[in-house]
């Protein structure tokens, strides 16, 4: 199929508190397409997760999307039942969040965490999961003799780098990655989003990747959204919206981040 893989069309999403509904997005709109890495930007408290949450159809009282489609392969998600949902959760969408190395369970080894999830999502048998994990675990770069262990014997860069093989092996076209590496050092963040680019060239799902750090941001994007207060304030390619911004906010943004000497900017 041609066109965006997804489009968020005037998207808007309150969150119904005591004191009245909070305006939490203001009739987003951007597209994302297919292979692409779309970047959304801003401080914190903008918006970004919950247009994460509401495109993956997880936004949960006291928030309700007021208005808008998000449109995956044409299809409106906001429309679907929740039965249809499921088939489009993780399977065609994936997720990775800040936390999502907590996610794994403690109990069980990480072999059978893979299992259960391509059991669950695609009818896999127990040598195929085997299979598939361990191919997966090749291309995050961890041994696979090591799919026998349990999370807590895995460092918190690895134990992220297996939620991300977890999500990568079900084959999502669009991976949505909100923070996925602040909980860690530097180092270690910048280590696995250049894998992640490496596996989004190889094998080309889209990405949605959320930050509040515009420098790393505009190191791995192709497009990125600029926003403030809930709305989308500047949409465009990564070299415009860095060298030439229009919103005097996207302006501020990037005088904020602290300029480094050329040398050690092509280091990082
Ligand atoms: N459950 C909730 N009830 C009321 N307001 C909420 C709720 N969750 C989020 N908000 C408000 O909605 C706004 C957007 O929050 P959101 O988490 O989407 O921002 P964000 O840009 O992702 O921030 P961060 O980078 O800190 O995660 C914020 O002002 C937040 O306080």
């Amino acid at each position: 199929m041609s066109g965006p893989l997804l489009q968020v069309r005037d998207l808007s999403v309150d969150y119904l508190t005591e004191k009245g509904a909070f305006r939490a997005v203001k009739n987003v709109s951007f597209d994302i397409g297919r292979g692409e890495l779309f970047g959304l930007a801003g401080e914190s408290g903008c918006g970004k997760s919950t247009i994460a949450f509401a495109i993956t159809r997880l936004a949960k009282a006291p928030a309700w999307v007021r208005g808008g489609e998000i449109l995956l392969d044409g299809q409106n998600l906001l429309k679907l039942t929740e039965a249809s949902l499921q088939k489009v959760r993780w399977r065609r969408i994936g997720m990775v969040f800040q936390s999502a190395m907590n996610s794994l369970n403690p109990l069980m080894r990480v072999e059978d965490q893979f299992h259960d999830v391509l059991r669950r999502h695609n009818g896999f048998g127990r040598e195929q999961s085997r299979e598939r994990a361990e191919a997966m675990f090749k291309l995050v770069g961890i041994a696979s003799n090591r799919l026998r262990d349990y999370p807590h014997q895995f460092s918190g860069g690895m134990r992220q780098r297996i939620v991300i093989a977890i999500c990568l092996a079900l084959e999502p076209e669009l991976i949505i990655m909100d923070e996925p590496t602040t909980a860690l050092d530097v180092v270690v963040q910048r280590e696995i989003l250049e894998q992640v680019i490496d596996l989004q060239r190889s094998i080309g799902f889209s990405v949605l990747f959320i930050t509040h750090d515009l420098h790393l941001m505009s190191q791995l994007c192709n497009r990125i959204g600029v926003m403030l207060k809930g709305e989308l304030v500047e949409v465009g390619d990564v070299r415009e919206v860095s060298q030439a911004p229009k919103h005097d906010y996207t302006r501020k943004l990037w005088a904020s981040i602290p300029q480094l000497p050329a040398r050690a900017r092509e280091a990082v």
